[in-house]
C-alpha cells in the first residue's frame, strides 16, 4: 500500500477550515452552501465510524458582518466581534448538524489552557468524553478573552495542538490554496507544487511565507508549516488541501494524490509545550 492509500484507515480526524473558506469573498457573508457541505461530509465521516473534530475560524468575520461590515482595528473591537460572531457561527453549525442527526459541541481554548497542566488535562478529558458520546466538537480560540500574551493568533497551529492533545491520526488543513509550493505561487509563477513531505527540514519551513491571501485570513503558509511540525512530531499525518471543493477530503481519504501530505514522524525529543510557549500571535 502507498502512503496515500493508508489514509483511508485514519480514525480520529481533525479538520481545520479558515475564515476565507467559510465566507463569500465578494461580500464577507457566510457561505452557507459551503458550510452545509462541510457539515454533510463530517456527518458522513461519523457514519463511517470516524471521530471528527472541527476547528473552525470565522468568529471575527461573522461578527463583522453582523455588526455592519467595518474591519475591526482594536483588540477590544476584535474581541467584541468574536463574541457576537462565535455565537452566531455555532447557531449555524448546531442547526445544520442537527439536520444530519449529529450533536455539535463547542470548545474554546487559549494558549493558557494548553500551557497549564490542570486545564490541559481537563481539555483533553472533555475532548475524549465528547468523542465517546459521539458528538462533533467544534473548536476555536477563545478570542473574547485572548490578548497578546495568551493568544495563538491563528487556528492552523491551534488545530495541530488539538490533534496532538487528542492523539489524532490525521489533520486536514483546508485552505484557499492546493497545498505547499516552493514559494508563494500568488507572487512567484515559477513556484513548484510539493505533493509529499516526509521530513520537515528547515528548507521546507523556509518556504512558507507569512502573508495571507485574503481579507479575513491570518497566518499564510508559515503558520501551516508550524502546524505540520506540531502534528507530525506528535504522530499525526497532516494534509493541506484546497477548500474550494470540500469533496477533496473524500478523494484524499481514497488515496488520490491531491494536496500536500506531511507524514507523521513522531519523536520523543519534540517538546510540545516549549514549542507552544514560543508561539506569539
Ligand atoms: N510556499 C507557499 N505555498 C503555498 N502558499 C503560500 C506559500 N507561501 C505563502 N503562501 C500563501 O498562503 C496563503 C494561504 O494562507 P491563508 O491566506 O492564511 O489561508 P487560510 O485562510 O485558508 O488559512 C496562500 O493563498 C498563499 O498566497
Ligand atoms: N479565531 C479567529 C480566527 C483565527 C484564524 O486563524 O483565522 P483563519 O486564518 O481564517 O483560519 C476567528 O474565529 O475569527
Amino acid at each position: 500500500m502507498t502512503e496515500r492509500e493508508l489514509l483511508k484507515d485514519k480514525k480520529r480526524i481533525v479538520i481545520k477550515i479558515g475564515s476565507s473558506s467559510l465566507t463569500h469573498a465578494e461580500t464577507g457573508d457566510l457561505n452557507l452552501a459551503k458550510i452545509e457541505k462541510l457539515v454533510r461530509i463530517i456527518s458522513d465521516m461519523r457514519g463511517m465510524g470516524k471521530e471528527v473534530i472541527l476547528v473552525s475560524s470565522g468568529a471575527i468575520a461573522t461578527g463583522r458582518q453582523t455588526l455592519g461590515g467595518k474591519k475591526p482595528e482594536t483588540v477590544a473591537e476584535k474581541q467584541a466581534y468574536a463574541a457576537v460572531g462565535q455565537a452566531r457561527l455555532m447557531m449555524v453549525y448546531q442547526k445544520l448538524f442537527s439536520e444530519y442527526n449529529q450533536t455539535a459541541a463547542q470548545i474554546l481554548i487559549t494558549k493558557a489552557t494548553i500551557l497549564d497542566d490542570t486545564s490541559r488535562t481537563n481539555a483533553k478529558n472533555t475532548f475524549n468524553e465528547l468523542l465517546k458520546l459521539g458528538t462533533v466538537p467544534i473548536v476555536n480560540e477563545n478570542d473574547t478573552v485572548s490578548t497578546y500574551e495568551i493568544k495563538f493568533g491563528d487556528n492552523d497551529r491551534l488545530s495541530a495542538i488539538v490533534a496532538a492533545l487528542v492523539e489524532g491520526d490525521l489533520l486536514f488543513l483546508l485552505s484557499d490554496i492546493d497545498g505547499l509550493y516552493t514559494d508563494d505561487p500568488k507572487k512567484n509563477p515559477d513556484a513548484k507544487f510539493i505533493s509529499q513531505v516526509d521530513d520537515l527540514t528547515d528548507e521546507f519551513m523556509a518556504m512558507g511565507k507569512g502573508t495571507t491571501g485574503s481579507d479575513v485570513g491570518t497566518g499564510g503558509m508559515a503558520t501551516k508549516l508550524h502546524a505540520a511540525k506540531i502534528a507530525t512530531e506528535s504522530g499525526a499525518d497532516m494534509v493541506i488541501a484546497n477548500a474550494d471543493d470540500l469533496e477533496v477530503m473524500w478523494r484524499i481519504l481514497k488515496g488520490e494524490e491531491i494536496g500536500t501530505l506531511f507524514k507523521a514522524n513522531k519523536s520523543s525529543e519534540f517538546a510540545l509545550l516549549d514549542y507552544i510557549q514560543s508561539i506569539h500571535a
